[in-house]
């Protein structure tokens, strides 16, 4: 897959308007922590992150601290943010715990 384009600050700024707990980590990262259950859970979560990122080709940077998962997204390739990075947001945030 082709690198994709870096956005704008503004363009970065209208997208995150868009999303749901996502926040502006440094000019180059978006962040968001997702509280889950218990530890199990996240590690669940993470992994269902995994294959989401796998499916996309595209990587996020994960801490799992006992229940809270904390995801960074960042596109190295290009050097910041791009429409990849935020298509992987939507998606993470999309990704449901275990019944
Ligand atoms: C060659 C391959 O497409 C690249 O190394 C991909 C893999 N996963 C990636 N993940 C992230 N977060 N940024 C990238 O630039 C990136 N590049």
């Amino acid at each position: 897959m082709a690198a994709a384009n870096k956005l704008s600050y503004d363009q970065v700024a209208v997208k995150l308007a868009g999303l749901n707990g996502w926040n502006l980590r440094d000019e180059r990262t978006i962040e968001k922590t997702y509280e889950c259950r218990d530890f199990k859970t996240a590690i669940d979560f993470v992994r269902r992150v995994a294959d989401v990122a796998e499916s996309l080709n595209h990587h996020p940077f994960i801490k799992v601290d006992d229940r809270r998962v904390t995801m960074q997204l960042s596109t190295h390739d290009a050097g910041g943010l791009t429409d990849l990075d935020f298509t992987s947001a939507v998606q993470y945030d999309g990704v449901l715990p275990v019944a």
